[in-house]
């Protein structure tokens, strides 16, 4: 699939996630911090409820670099809400590894949970009722957590940095609104400046557009990516709709609790010299060399409890074992 790049005047998907980097690199300190700002390693979550379990994460590995804007897509009961609430502290795994920022989410103390989750993560959720305190104009919605956490400055600092980032997602003139006279991409744009008034590390998103239209939408996750670029804060963002890929350049796709497919948008000049940003989609092989294949290609020759594999030089074949072939000959 090919997608041409975004409109004149606006910095490209490139250019963005370039800027992200260099100041996630200065955050850090350098780029050989750089790898793994996020790392889930055979993560496994188990539900026992009234003697059966559910396991809702099957050993997911996953590496998110520092800087990085990375969409998690996949239906419903893949285990989204489930690695959602692991990283971002609310749930404990059950095994495997789950680090955030150097914090170590199989092992926090409840004191070091809660700094966790006020100093190094930010949250949008899906219900903006969840996100803005209605009382509140937007302006003071995004002054609330530099308050509640002391932030220096006094309060003509804050209300100054809150204007700032209100006009850096580009909704400076909501600010003396409450959230009823707000529209609701209006609402989670001014979400993502509550989200990190207080300069996260991280920012989870848990489908920030589920309720808005397709435009309103890519107004939300343009505001995610100029956050991502100018602050150099990571972002993931949880969703089901995959079309959410052609708005940020890595999504990894989820399924039965593991990571399955990957697909990257990356830039590359086409024959008349202008830049277009290129989709590929990807397996994840997980250490042990596990993958999914995808359903279309499961369906497509009815691939049934084993295949043949071939080695070739260059590639691996996948072909239907006996049982299949027979299936697709009684069919006929
Ligand atoms: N508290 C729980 N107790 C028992 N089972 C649970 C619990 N939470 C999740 N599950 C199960 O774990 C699996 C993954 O659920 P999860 O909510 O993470 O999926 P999801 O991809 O977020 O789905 P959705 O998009 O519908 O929210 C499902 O089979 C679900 O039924």
């Amino acid at each position: 699939m090919t997608v041409t790049a975004d409109t004149a005047g606006v910095p490209d998907l490139a250019t963005l996630q370039r800027r992200a980097a260099q100041r996630a690199a200065e955050r850090a300190g350098g780029q050989d911090r750089l790898r793994g700002h996020i790392v889930c390693d055979g993560l496994v979550r188990i539900f026992k409820t009234e003697g059966i379990e559910v396991v809702a994460l099957q050993g997911l590995d996953l590496v998110i670099d520092r800087g990085e804007l990375v969409a998690i897509v996949g239906a419903s009961g893949s285990g989204k809400s489930t690695l959602l609430n692991i990283l971002s502290g609310l749930d404990t795994p059950t095994a495997g590894i789950a680090r955030v920022a150097e914090y170590d989410l199989l092992s926090l103390s409840n004191r070091k949970r809660l700094s966790y989750r006020r100093e190094v993560v930010g949250f949008v959720w899906q219900q903006t009722g969840r996100n803005l305190l209605p009382y509140l104009t937007a302006v003071e919605n995004v002054e609330l957590p530099m308050r509640l956490a002391g932030r220096g400055g006094g309060s003509r600092a804050r209300r100054e940095r809150a204007r700032e980032l209100l006009d850096l997602v580009g909704v400076g003139y909501c600010a003396d609104r409450r959230p009823g006279q707000m529209s609701g991409g209006e609402q989670q744009r001014c979400a993502v400046a509550v989200a990190v008034a207080n300069d996260p590390e991280v920012l989870f998103a848990d489908e920030p557009t589920g309720e808005l239209d397709e435009a309103t939408g890519a107004e939300v996750f343009a505001a995610l990516r100029t956050i991502n670029a100018e602050l150099g804060v990571t972002i993931v963002v949880v969703t089901h709709d995959h079309a959410v890929a052609g708005q940020v350049r890595r999504t990894v796709g989820i399924r039965d609790g593991r990571t399955a497919t990957e697909v990257r948008r990356t830039a590359r000049l086409d024959a008349d010299g202008n830049t277009e940003l290129v989709s590929e989609e990807y397996a994840v092989l997980d250490r042990t060399g596990r993958m999914q294949l995808p359903v279309a290609f499961v369906d497509a020759l009815s691939l049934r409890d084993r295949v043949r594999l071939n080695l070739e030089p260059d590639h691996v074949e996948v072909r239907p074992g006996a049982d299949g072939r027979q299936e697709r000959g009684s069919a006929k």
